[in-house]
């Protein structure tokens, strides 16, 4: 199979139970190559199981998932960059010996580090603060900047604009495009409809550990309505 014909990413049918109850019922979701691609659905939908099916930290109890044509490995990790919502960086430290550590920890340089935060736009006169001294909006910058530091493929970033303020916000969205335009491939999950109508180019939808939907963002007149569409109006 030629390069151009293998998915970055192919879940099929993806089942998982947890604690006893069928989480994951059949989630299909293929990610393109160069298409920044949003996954949405209801709070406990089963989106967050299944980027852990994907990262490899569970194991499918039936169905396949594919990342670059084969099973989650460790292997995986030098294409793959993880950016989560909640921060994993450390507070205490400043903003370049948080990247350093994530460079040296991937067996990488200063220059790698120097780079990922070049990438971000983050300016050098922010790079001696403490972490936790930064505003939301830079914190979140510098989170991706680390999921950046050994130029990966493949970015899977889970609800990237959570919490941010409306600057904030279009600051990661024009971040996400040039990472497009850079050819990085972007699986993000997200609750804002508005948002991912604004970024993405094609978005699958979850509801109940199903797949219900697969969209082209341009093909779509209202997000909003094609998501209540898929999922179903709570009463
Ligand atoms: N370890 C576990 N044991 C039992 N149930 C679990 C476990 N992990 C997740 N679940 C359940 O699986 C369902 C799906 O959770 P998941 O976190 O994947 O949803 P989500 O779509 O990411 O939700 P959110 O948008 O709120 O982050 C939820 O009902 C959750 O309570």
């Amino acid at each position: 199979m030629g390069v151009e014909e293998v998915k970055v990413v192919e879940v099929r049918n993806l089942r998982k139970s947890l604690g006893g109850r069928e989480v994951l019922r059949g989630v299909n979701l293929e990610v393109e190559r160069g298409e920044i691609h949003g996954f949405l659905g209801p709070n406990g939908a089963g989106k967050t199981t299944t980027l852990r099916n994907l990262l490899g930290l569970l194991r499918p109890d039936a169905g396949e998932v594919r990342v670059f044509g084969r099973e989650p490995s460790r292997d995986m990790f030098r294409r793959v960059g993880v950016m989560f919502e909640y921060e994993v960086l450390n507070p205490d430290w400043t903003v370049i010996e948080n990247l350093l550590f994530c460079s040296y920890a991937r067996g990488l340089g200063e220059a790698e580090a120097r780079e990922a935060l070049e990438r971000v736009g983050f300016g050098r006169e922010h790079w001696d603060k403490k972490f936790k001294e930064l505003s939301k909006g830079m914190k979140r910058r510098v989170s991706l900047a680390s999921a950046l530091v050994h130029d990966p493929e493949l970015l899977i970033l889970d609800e990237p604009t959570s919490g941010l303020d409306p600057t904030a916000r279009i600051e990661i969205r024009t971040l996400l495009l040039k990472l497009k335009e850079d050819g990085k491939t972007v699986l993000f999950s997200s609750h804002d409809l508005a948002e991912v109508q604004k970024v993405a180019d094609r978005v699958t939808v979850i509801a109940g550990g199903v797949t219900r939907a697969v969209f082209k963002v341009a093909e779509v007149e209202d997000l909003e309505e094609a998501y209540v569409e898929a999922v179903g109006v709570r009463t």
